[in-house]
């Protein structure tokens, strides 16, 4: 279904006149572009049929007056502006052109109730812009065809030459010019004012929608006579027996099936011919009088009444091939009664700007007593398609008798409105007949349904949006009814079946017409005059028409004739359709009420069909639903921003929490590594060998695999001996910690048999001992701040590399603890912990020893001072002895003989010297070592220093975080 919406406002539609659209009238519906029931069903010869569409049996253009030799555009434009800014008829090609869908007329300026004459105005604008030429809205009125009615006293037949008479006779029956001679009619008081033009008091007394007015009167009937094919294109005033004399709506016909016949009065006087008859006409139709000009005077009047709130019907009734489908749908160069009623719909609404309007239109068919939707899927796909649900006609009181289920589409604009209709006539069931190549087998009802209501003013706009309802709402209904024609008895068998539930139909609502009274039984049933049931339910068309033919509705009924001058002239039918005629003019009374206005959109079924009211209640509803989510989603954004700013806090502080523990785990390991390391270099050099001597163990080390640093330390010592004197001092010797004996001497890790030192370079060295001593505890220090440097920065280091991590480099695939300069640079300077730490223990150790052979040298200083020589010496190993060795040299001293101490002393002294020169070379050699490794130490220094600085540039943000070596925190690594 077309989807809904509100319908274009005026201003959003209006164009400027002085700028028509060059676009060309949308494809109104060929017509008969339809289906065949049998497409191999051999097709009468026909001059039509050659074409797909169908051809006008238009008069030769030679006989044709100026008027009717010009398509039905240019006859409707011709027409309208007959007395005034006519346009020369145009060949139909320009003509096509100038209709646009896109140039309907524009609403009028001013919010007065719309005119038929702003309409044409409107019209003649857009036909003027192709013409130039543009008639004045005044001058029609002023000139030409009114006044010449109104002078005219001589009735004009159709023979006659010259547009005087087709406008005289034309404008007669003119909506345009029907008011005036409705209300003046009535002001004549000699004129009856029952003939059914659908005025009504609005039209007398202005505008009042303050109580439906009810439009009381017959139906008004029109004839037209079909241009006969056999006429060698002739005109005839006389037509065999028959004669017309439109201007008089009179038909005679003197022939011998019946004597004479008369539509119209014939005893009517010729300057009144409306007078109260039960035999008046409304409209008689020449051969040579267009659509346009039908439209006119059958549809125009009853279509805008069914704007204003009124249901009205507008059927076509005749002989097959009379020109009924050629009347309502018109060809693309004529458009017909549904064309143009579309044209005039969307043209008041355009002209209604007080109002909002909303179309749905239906397309069903009667074929064979059953009723298809034309506009249904399976319509579309032809009778061999998906097979519909049936269709039933039910009634209501409200809705009266009505079709369901039916498809309605809704329809925004002229052009959408004809391609439904063109694609429901598409799926409409033709076929060819002894009288029609393409014969309606079916009955088409085209049902618009137009509801509309009084529009909010732009100033309460807020009260719309506050659901302010505005007034009710008002629907009406039209209905464009092509029955299919009646026919005799056919020679196929599928013709013969149509045919039958055809005239079946078409006798029933003969019979009804005739019967028609005002009478109704004890239920309010319609009946005759003599009481007995109108048989509605007989055929589905009558039922579906009992509402219009109620009088419930304007009905406007257009019957189609053909005189011909053929052999097998069918008489007898057009005679049928002459009494039909005649009887629906004098049986059918309207007594049409303007639509109540609906209120509400749920309740009754009624209410819930009334779409505009339900959609507005939809909006409504939709628009708080909007609101409420509105609402609802600015709270819950408002929720989840507070949680998001929650989860970011939260965030943040698992993240500092994240590097705070990381930066504790850093330290942590850090520090274990560190201890590690303090506590691997003490256990490899104390706790495994369970020795006191650094030295023992470092020469030991370079025998055992004690680990990759005890290996260094051994290394590193090794390389200090090499190139040194070869005397090892035999203390150093004997301090092994797989001697328990040697290992118990020496708890304090003083050197043994320090009494000897005093012999040697070191004993004469005192004072450079001590500064070396002073020396390397200042390098200690050094060393010690050095390292508890590079710990603060490698944590400083990390920290800031994690907050990085968290803040900005969260992106990159490798952290920068990861990244391979920050490593390197971390292993780098761990390694050169450990080597620091390496040397500090070596330091400590040649510390340690020094200390022990100060210690030995000062006092074998006093023991040489106090005895001779060779005491000096004894005692002074006794004494040495006793204080290493913790108070042992007093029973050393005690337990040996003066000789043996004597010889011992000689060879202990030897050993002494051997000692000294022993600790000489390894101090020499440590010193040595010291040496190298702060010149080894610096260089790593500066090249580090120097990748730091790369690494740095390379990586932005360590370098001041990075740990280096400050040359002034150990200014003994300067050398
Ligand atoms: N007033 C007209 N002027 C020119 N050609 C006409 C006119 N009326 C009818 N025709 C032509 O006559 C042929 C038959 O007309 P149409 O099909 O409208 O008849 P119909 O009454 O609808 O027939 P059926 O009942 O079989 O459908 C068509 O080719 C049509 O173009």
């Amino acid at each position: 279904m077309t989807s809904m919406t509100t319908l274009p406002q005026p201003s959003q539609l209006s164009r400027p006149v002085s700028n028509p659209p060059a676009g060309s009238l949308p494809p109104i519906p060929n017509p008969k572009p339809r289906k065949s029931t049998s497409s191999d069903t051999p097709r009468a010869a026909s001059p039509y049929q050659a074409s797909k569409l169908r051809t006008p049996s238009s008069p030769k253009p030679s006989l044709k007056s100026p008027l009717s030799t010009s398509n039905s555009t240019s006859n409707l434009n011709a027409a309208r502006s007959a007395s005034g800014g006519r346009t020369p008829s145009s060949p139909d090609k320009s003509l096509r052109r100038t209709i646009s869908i896109a140039s309907f007329p524009q609403p009028p300026k001013t919010s007065s109730r719309p005119s038929t004459a702003s309409s044409i105005s409107g019209i003649q604008g857009i036909q003027g812009a192709t013409s130039s030429v543009r008639p004045q809205r005044n001058s029609r009125l002023s000139t030409g065809t009114t006044s010449s009615y109104r002078s005219s006293k001589t009735p004009s037949l159709l023979n006659g030459s010259g547009e005087g008479k087709f406008i005289s006779s034309g404008d007669a029956r003119d909506p345009e010019a029907s008011p005036t001679h409705s209300r003046s009619s009535s002001a004549q008081g000699s004129c009856s004012t029952s003939a059914t033009t659908f005025e009504d008091a609005d039209d007398a007394i202005g505008k009042s929608n303050s109580k439906p007015k009810e439009i009381k009167g017959n139906v008004l009937v029109s004839v037209r006579v079909r241009p006969d094919n056999n006429s060698g294109g002739e005109t005839p005033r006389n037509h065999g027996e028959w004669s017309i004399d439109s201007r008089q709506s009179l038909i005679s016909y003197r022939g011998k099936e019946g004597g004479d016949y008369f539509y119209g009065d014939k005893d009517a006087p010729l300057t009144c011919p409306t007078v109260a008859t039960n035999r008046r006409a409304d409209n008689v139709f020449n051969p040579q009088e267009n659509n346009a000009k039908v439209y006119d005077s059958a549809a125009k009047r009853l279509v805008r009444r069914v704007m204003e709130g009124y249901h009205g019907t507008v059927f076509a009734y005749g002989m097959t091939g009379t020109g009924k489908t050629f009347s309502m749908q018109g060809t693309a160069t004529s458009p017909g009664v549904i064309p143009l009623a579309i044209t005039d719909i969307f043209s008041f609404i355009r002209e209604t700007p007080h109002r909002e309007f909303l179309l749905r239109v239906s397309y069903l068919e009667i074929y064979n007593e059953k009723i298809n939707d034309l506009l249904s899927a399976s319509a579309a796909n032809g009778p061999a398609g998906a097979p519909q649900e049936e269709i039933k006609l039910r009634e209501d009181s409200k809705r009266g008798v009505y079709a369901t289920p039916l498809k309605e589409e809704i329809v925004q604009s002229p052009t959408q409105l004809l391609r439904v209709i063109a694609r429901g006539d598409h799926a409409r069931r033709t076929s060819s007949t002894q009288f029609n190549a393409r014969s309606s087998r079916s009955h088409a009802v085209v049902q618009i349904v137009v509801e509309s209501r009084e529009r909010v003013p732009t100033s309460s706009a807020q009260d719309k949006r506050a659901g302010i309802a505005p007034g009710g709402v008002r629907v009406s209904t039209l209905s464009l009814i092509d029955l299919a024609g009646s026919e005799r008895a056919a020679d196929d068998k599928e013709r013969r079946t149509e045919g039958a539930h055809i005239n079946k139909s078409l006798l029933t609502l003969g019979t009804i017409i005739s019967r028609l009274s005002e009478n109704k039984d004890k239920q309010g049933n319609p009946t005759d005059r003599d009481g007995r049931h109108l048989p509605y339910r007989d055929s589905k068309l009558t039922r579906l028409l009992q509402p219009a033919l109620s009088g419930g509705s304007l009905v406007s009924i257009l019957c189609t004739i053909q005189f011909t001058s053929a052999v097998n002239s069918h008489t007898g039918e057009t005679l049928n359709t002459m009494k039909f005629a005649a009887r629906a003019k004098n049986n059918i009374v309207s007594h049409a009420k303007k639509a109540e206005e609906a209120y509400g959109g749920g309740g009754s079924d009624s209410g819930s069909r009334v779409l505009l009211e339900r959609y507005r209640m939809e909006i409504q509803a939709l628009r708080s639903q909007l609101d409420t989510q509105a609402k609802s989603q600015a709270e819950k954004e408002l929720k989840w921003d507070e949680q998001q700013y929650e989860k970011e806090a939260q965030a943040r502080h698992e993240e500092q929490v994240l590097e705070m523990q990381l930066a504790r785990t850093a330290l942590k390991e850090r520090i274990e590594h560190l201890n590690r390391l303090i506590l691997s270099s003490k256990s490899t050099g104390v706790n495994n060998h369970n020795s006191l001597s650094a030295f023992g163990r470092l020469s030991r080390m370079s025998a055992t695999d004690s680990g990759v640093r005890s290996l260094r330390s051994s290394a590193s010592q090794s390389t200090l001996g090499a190139g040194h004197s070869s005397i090892r001092p035999i203390s150093f010797m004997s301090v092994n910690s797989n001697d328990p004996s040697s290992g118990m001497l020496y708890p304090g890790g003083s050197f043994g048999n320090e009494d000897e030192y005093d012999l040697g370079e070191f004993g004469d060295g005192k004072a450079s001992l001590q500064r070396q001593v002073t020396a390397l505890q200042a390098d200690i220090g050094d060393k010690n701040r050095y390292i508890s440097t590079l710990e603060r920065r490698l944590l400083q280091a990390r920290r800031s590399s994690h907050s990085r991590m968290s803040v900005g480099i969260k992106t990159a695939s490798t952290t920068i603890a990861e990244h391979p300069d920050v490593s390197a640079l971390v292993r780098e300077k761990d390694m050169e912990i450990n080597e620091l730490r390496l040397q500090l223990d070596d330091k400590d150790r040649m510390l340690a020893a020094l200390r022990s052979a100060a210690r030995h040298r000062d006092l074998a200083a006093v023991t040489n001072d106090s005895q001779s020589p060779e005491l000096k010496s004894k005692s002074g190993s006794t004494a040495g002895d006793a204080d290493s060795f913790a108070g042992t040299n007093g029973f050393i001293a005690q337990s040996e003989s003066p000789i043996k101490r004597l010889l011992s002393d000689r060879s202990e002294k030897e050993e002494a010297g051997k000692n000294m020169d022993e600790v000489s070379r390894m101090l020499e050699e440590m010193i040595q070592s010291r040496a190298e490794n702060v010149h080894n130490t610096k260089h790593r220094s500066i090249a580090s220093e120097s990748r730091r600085v790369s690494s740095s540039a390379e990586v932005p943000g360590l370098n001041p975080t990075a740990p280096s070596w400050d040359p002034s925190l150990s200014p003994s690594f300067r050398g």
